[in-house]
């Protein structure tokens, strides 16, 4: 048996297992079923609390799809609502290791219960050869991109994991015509997360995201930063934004080349599963 934690970060929606005390598959089939909004439990994918040799954690993540992602910015901040909530640390401020490097978080409490989480989420990577994207530049800023016959304006960075962001007029279009070609795309090895913002303000940002491994997903905390920095190398926003995505707002600013997200973490419920139940 197999207990877990189903959570959400302005519902980017995972399920969560602590790999500390128990025995969790990481296997594309376990991964996809329980993931499953009709024949599992339903998310966006998995996310795994294990030990670490150096940190106080290690964060492991899967998409809905059971691919291995570097980095979750929704994800990171319910993993430390986790780890305060189970126990497992009484601390306020950890450092998780990722796939995607070291991350530094400070939890904010209400009445010892994890309310919003701020994550140092790093350097924006933006060598094309990074990324990676493969492109005839060292950079991808604003890059005019023919794609089935239309031109996008393309900036691609890395968070840790790959992204390509679109400026839009309004974000009421269906990005299903979009997001999987860049997705597949062969410009992006290791395929990418593609995010499409409209700049409201110099401080406000919304915002849509064709997720790699899961389609669209109501919020993508990687992607949200992606969209700052992109705007913001643009000269299109400040240094301190709130961006509006479909599940929530995240506030996103970028100090010392580091960028910093802030956002809720949310229990849903808690659970118990057979692990056979989902090999059939
Ligand atoms: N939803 C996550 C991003 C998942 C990224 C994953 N789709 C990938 O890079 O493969 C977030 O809040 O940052």
């Amino acid at each position: 048996m197999l207990k877990f934690t189903k959570m959400q970060g302005i519902g980017n929606d995972y399920i969560y297992f602590d790999g500390i005390h128990q025995n969790v598959p990481m296997n594309k089939t376990f991964i996809q079923r329980i993931s499953d909004r009709h024949y599992g439990i339903g998310s966006d994918g998995m996310i795994v609390i294990l030990p670490s040799s150096h940190c106080d954690f290690k964060m492991r993540m899967f998409n809905l799809d059971g691919s291995e992602a570097k980095m979750c910015g929704n994800g990171i901040r319910c993993f430390s609502k986790f780890v305060y909530d189970h126990h497992l640390t009484d601390k306020t401020y950890l450092e998780i290791e990722t796939l995607g490097g070291i991350k530094k978080v400070w939890l904010t409490l209400d009445n010892q219960e994890v309310t919003m989480v701020k994550v140092d989420m790093g350097k924006p990577i933006l060598e094309t050869k990074d990324i990676p994207c493969l492109f005839d530049k060292k950079t991808m800023i604003n890059e005019a991109i023919e794609i089935n016959g239309n031109i996008y304006h393309l900036t691609s960075l890395s968070m840790g994991n790959p992204h390509t962001v679109m400026f839009v007029d309004n974000l009421d279009f269906d990005i299903k015509k979009i997001g999987p070609f860049l997705e597949k795309h062969d410009m992006f090895p290791e395929s990418v997360n593609t995010e499409f913002v409209q700049v409201v303000d110099r401080q406000h940002l919304k915002m849509r995201v064709w997720e790699r491994g899961s389609g669209e997903t109501k919020a993508c905390g990687t992607g949200a930063c992606a969209c700052m920095y992109a705007s913001y190398l643009l000269g299109l926003c400040d240094r301190d934004v709130f961006v509006d995505l479909l599940g929530g707002r995240l506030h996103i600013t970028y100090e010392d080349g580091h960028i910093f997200m802030e956002g809720e973490a949310k229990r849903i419920f808690e659970g118990i599963i057979n692990e056979e139940d989902f090999y059939v």
